[in-house]
Order: C-alpha cells, then sequence, then structure tokens
C-alpha cells in the first residue's frame, strides 16, 4: 500500500491544521454502488446536489460536512468507447476532473469478480500524468459471505502489481446495511490537505436548481427507451422561476424544458403514440422535481430536434458540453 509522503497533505503550509478540505470522486462499473455511497455518506437521500462550483466546472454530487473536514464529492460520467464529438469531450471532462479531485474512490462491488470494465477503468486512471490518491471500495459486502469478500479483497490488492498503482487503504462497506460508512469518510477525509470549507455549510448558489431539473428530466425520458436514442437524448431548460402572483404558502415552480433530440425518427418515439410518451416523461420528471424542490410544478415539456447535435461543436456549446 501507498504511504508515500504528499507535500500537500503531509506538510501544514499554512500553519492552521485543524481543518481539512477538498475533492472527491467514485468511479466504478455501472451500478457499482456510487450513488447509493454518496447518499450514505451525505446523510440525505437527495444529497445537496449538483451545483456549479466557482472552483470548477464540475457538478456537486454531495458535500459531507464535519467539524473538522468538509470533503467535497464530485460527480463525474462514466467513461465510454466515443463514438461521437461529445462522447470525446465527456471522456475528456471525466479524465480531467479525475486529475483535479485529491482522492478518487474505486469502486468495486463484492458481489461480482473484478473484470475487464474494472481494470479498464483503473488502468486509464493509472495513466494520468498526474495521480490523486486511490482508494479501493469493496461496497456491497452484504451480499458476500466472508470468504468471498476475503478473496475479493486479496484480487483488489493484486490489482497494486498488475496496474502498476497503489492503494491508500481497501475498505470494505456497505452502504444499503450502514456498515463501515464512517470508516470511508474518515480515510477519504484524512487524504485531504489542510484547508478551510469551499462552501458554506449548507449552503449553495441557487443555479443548481436548473442543472438538478435537467438531470430529473432526462432521467425520467431514458426509462424505457432502448438502444443508441438514450445517448441522443439531452435537456435544454427554455425557462424555470416561482410564478408570481402566488401566496406564500402555495408556491408553483413553473419550468419550461426542451428534450433534445438528434432526428424526425427519435422525435416521433420521445412523443409516443398520441402523446403518450411524452405526457409519462413528463409525470414522472414532474414528481421528482417537485419532490426534490419540495414545490408543486408545472412542466411544460415539449420535444425539439437539434440535427446530430451530439457532432456539431455549435450545438455542443450551446447546450453546456
Ligand atoms: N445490497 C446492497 N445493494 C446495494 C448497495 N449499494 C448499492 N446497492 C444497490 O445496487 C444498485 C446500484 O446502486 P447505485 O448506487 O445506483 O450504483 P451506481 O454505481 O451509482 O450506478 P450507475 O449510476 O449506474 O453508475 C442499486 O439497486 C442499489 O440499491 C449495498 O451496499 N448493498
Amino acid at each position: 500500500m501507498g504511504d508515500d509522503f504528499d507535500p500537500e497533505t503531509d506538510i501544514d503550509w499554512t500553519g492552521d491544521k485543524s481543518f481539512r478540505s477538498g475533492f472527491a470522486c467514485f468511479v466504478g462499473r455501472p451500478n457499482a454502488g456510487k450513488s447509493t455511497l454518496t447518499n450514505a455518506l451525505v446523510g440525505a437521500k437527495i444529497a445537496i446536489t449538483s451545483s456549479k462550483p466557482q472552483t470548477t466546472r464540475h457538478s456537486i454530487r454531495g458535500i459531507v460536512n464535519r467539524e473538522d473536514s468538509q470533503l467535497v464529492l464530485i460527480d463525474t460520467p462514466g467513461l465510454h468507447k466515443p463514438r461521437t464529438l461529445l462522447g470525446q469531450r465527456l471522456n475528456d471532462l471525466v479524465r480531467e476532473t479525475w486529475t483535479e479531485v485529491d482522492v478518487i474512490g474505486v469502486c468495486l462491488p463484492s458481489n461480482q469478480p473484478i473484470g475487464p470494465g474494472d481494470t479498464f477503468l483503473v488502468g486509464e486512471i493509472a495513466k494520468l500524468p498526474k495521480k490523486p490518491k486511490l482508494v479501493a471500495l469493496a461496497t456491497k459486502t452484504d451480499l458476500v459471505s466472508g470468504d468471498t469478500l476475503r478473496k475479493h479483497l486479496v484480487e483488489i490488492q493484486q490489482l497494486e502489481e498488475k496496474l502498476g498503482i497503489s492503494w491508500e487503504t481497501i475498505i470494505p462497506c456497505s452502504a444499503v446495511a450502514g456498515e463501515q460508512v464512517d470508516v470511508v469518510a474518515d480515510e477519504l477525509v484524512k487524504l485531504l490537505p489542510y484547508g478551510p470549507a469551499f462552501y458554506p455549510d449548507g449552503e449553495l448558489t441557487d443555479e443548481p436548481d436548473e442543472t438538478l431539473v435537467k438531470e430529473l428530466i432526462r432521467e425520467a425520458a431514458l426509462e424505457g427507451v432502448r438502444d443508441e436514442l438514450p445517448h441522443s437524448i439531452t435537456v435544454e431548460i427554455d425557462e424555470m422561476g416561482l410564478r408570481e402572483g402566488r401566496p406564500e404558502d402555495k408556491p408553483l415552480l413553473d419550468v419550461f424544458a426542451s428534450m433534445i433530440v438528434e432526428r424526425d425518427s427519435q422525435k416521433g418515439i420521445m412523443i409516443g403514440h398520441k402523446g403518450e410518451h411524452l405526457r409519462e416523461v413528463g409525470t414522472r420528471a414532474r414528481h421528482q422535481i417537485s419532490a426534490l424542490l419540495g414545490t408543486p410544478v408545472h412542466l411544460d415539456l415539449k420535444v425539439k430536434v437539434l440535427k446530430d447535435w451530439q457532432r456539431d461543436p455549435k450545438y455542443l456549446n450551446r447546450l453546456g458540453f
């Protein structure tokens, strides 16, 4: 295991050793348990999510505020084989995020053998010019026997030699059973540099609501659609705000949004027979947004075609990629 001396965390430049703060992200194959662990760490379902902090362009998944530290968990999209300009940009963004965080937690579910997807991911991290500290998290321990877990931990350890990396620590944990979640927090915090909190306790700007609403609509839109369509969908908020003239105890949030697809044929699918699919997506998204923001929502949802937006730099810029 790596116990290398690191001047950034091991020397106290400021003289103040009372507080640590920094950034971490979780990586892992789909379903590895990243979101569940994030929520368990932050301590609330739908954590203080998705903000665009001033210091980085990345969205925040959640913030773990403690007396002695602030750990900011950053969201990264998965790494995919890029097939479009968007794919490339997303991958670049992921790699960039990796070099900017202090710690990466690699989630390796205990109930699944380590596979090519995992080694690819860790291998990519190993290639980075500036490597953040790495922590291995053997997630979902509640699903396996002690024996299986021990073998899994050995396999994780062996990745060090196989991929030329070094784990700061390997932590078995279960976010669902609440096992060792506090240890994960402790260990991540230990690896952060000394410094003051990046964000005031519990407070974030209100821009993120829009980001969040966008994500919820996209999530609702993706449910039940197949094949390559998911990659072609993005969401744009045209306008969003509290309706004026409402009584204070009965606010209503108006959201005007467009689901953007690449081709006319996809538009048809998104709208569905007699508009049924669009209505379903709207209802699902509206419930989610309303649950999250705690306000009733009026959602006006349209479908728009931006031809081949994933390959068009102009569209990508407009959509914020
Ligand atoms: N039994 C058990 N199930 C878990 C645990 N953590 C996550 N899960 C389940 O595993 C599934 C995937 O969990 P997520 O947290 O969504 O995984 P993820 O890595 O964020 O997935 P993607 O967003 O697809 O990348 C969900 O059904 C979770 O309920 C755990 O500690 N124990």
